[in-house]
């Protein structure tokens, strides 16, 4: 996808900090990207004051926003060093590219401030916050997440994946499907961040390298140990997703004592053991007729799960068919799971940072 400049020199040499710039897209998009200036960013945020700070990542710290047309934005400063980052003139031809890259489960992303050392994106301010932090906060919150809203959310994120996989040409692996990458709207419909974010920073440079034991949990194998990036490195991750939604344990857990602490080797345990059923969420059950109904589905959400974390990367099923899958559209009685992969040391994982910017 190409995008033009108007200018020779730079694509920001205004003194408007509040023009828009039209004229920079994403070819045939009509897509509305936006070069930001750092002052408008600046008094959006009020100075990026702490009070509108709403997260902090690998990549930097988010703000909340609000632009002079009123709209609330988040603002994500990366905090990446600048010769791990693509160039002016490259970055903002990705965010543009990437502005155009839209679906109803993915955050909308306005466009980017470029000034200097400074690297800003913008998105769509999204109500309720992470997955992480409204549903793996411990019991009390994932008591309002019923069985329809869990439902809704694992399909929003599998529709996301599949387009991103499937509809997108070229297509896009997001590499980093996690619980804090699933936003949510003032609905909790799910919106997937961070996509395409890699492709900002240098080949051979990742900021996956420098994740937590839980993040590292996500991870297929095969990229976590060699760089090997397929889109079935993120069926994998949503298998891992899946599993945690439906039991309401995170990946990891290191508070839980031995044979408990992985999630991905304890659904495989208890799959072997025909047991799956145990590890359906309690808060889930309402101790009334439907719950037969909804352990029923539950497990069959597990079994997909469970296929999507094979370690045999091509075993596993296109998100298109998870879709299927998930809907009952495709039957999963009778499919052979075989065995995850599952990292069992995650502290000691290395990624091979030459490989790490392989596609295939
Ligand atoms: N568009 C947004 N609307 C509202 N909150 C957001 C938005 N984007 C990010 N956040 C908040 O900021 C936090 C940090 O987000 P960020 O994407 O920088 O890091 P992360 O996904 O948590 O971790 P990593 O960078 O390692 O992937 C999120 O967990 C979320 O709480």
């Amino acid at each position: 996808m190409k995008v033009y400049f108007p200018c020779s020199q730079c694509f920001c040499s205004t003194s408007d900090d509040q023009v828009v710039h039209k004229n920079v897209k994403g070819e045939g998009s009509g897509t509305k990207f936006r070069l930001f200036s750092y002052q408008e960013l600046k008094v959006a945020s009020d100075g990026f004051s702490s009070k509108n700070k709403v997260g902090e990542g690998g990549f930097g710290t988010v703000y909340k926003g609000q632009l002079t047309d009123r709209s609330i934005v988040a603002i994500k400063v990366l905090s990446v060093e600048l010769e791990s980052m693509r160039g002016e003139r490259e970055f903002v031809s990705e965010i543009a590219a990437l502005c155009d890259v839209q679906h109803e489960n993915l955050v909308n992303l306005h466009g980017c401030c470029v000034e200097g050392a400074k690297r800003c994106l913008v998105y769509d301010y999204m109500e309720n916050n992470s997955l992480a932090y409204q549903f793996l906060g411990g019991e009390q919150n994932r008591i309002s997440f019923d069985w329809t809203k869990r439902k809704n959310v694992l399909l929003g994120v599998a529709k996301a994946l599949a387009y991103l996989h499937e509809e997108k040409n070229p297509h896009i692996v997001h590499r980093d499907i996690k619980a804090s990458n699933v936003l949510l709207d003032h609905n909790f419909n799910p919106k997937v961040a961070d996509f395409g974010l890699a492709k900002l920073f240098q080949e051979g440079t990742s900021h996956v390298s420098t994740r937590v034991a839980g993040t590292l949990g996500y991870l297929s194998p095969e990229y976590a140990v060699s760089g090997r990036l397929t889109r079935k490195s993120d069926v994998y991750s949503f298998g891992v997703l899946l599993l945690e939604i439906i039991s309401g344990r995170s990946v990891v857990d290191f508070d839980m004592e031995n044979g408990e602490q992985f999630l991905v080797d304890k659904a495989w345990g208890m799959h072997n053991c025909n047991s799956l059923v145990e590890l359906v969420d309690p808060v889930l059950l309402k101790g009334d007729d439907d719950d037969d109904r909804l352990i029923a589905e539950a497990v069959h959400f597990m079994k997909v799960g469970l296929l999507c974390v094979q370690e045999v990367a091509k075993l596993r099923p296109r998100m298109s068919k998870v879709i299927k899958m998930l809907t009952d559209e495709t039957s999963v009685e009778g499919v052979k799971i075989s065995q995850p992969g599952f990292l069992a040391d995650l502290m000691d994982v290395k990624i091979d940072k030459k490989k790490s910017s392989q596609t295939f």
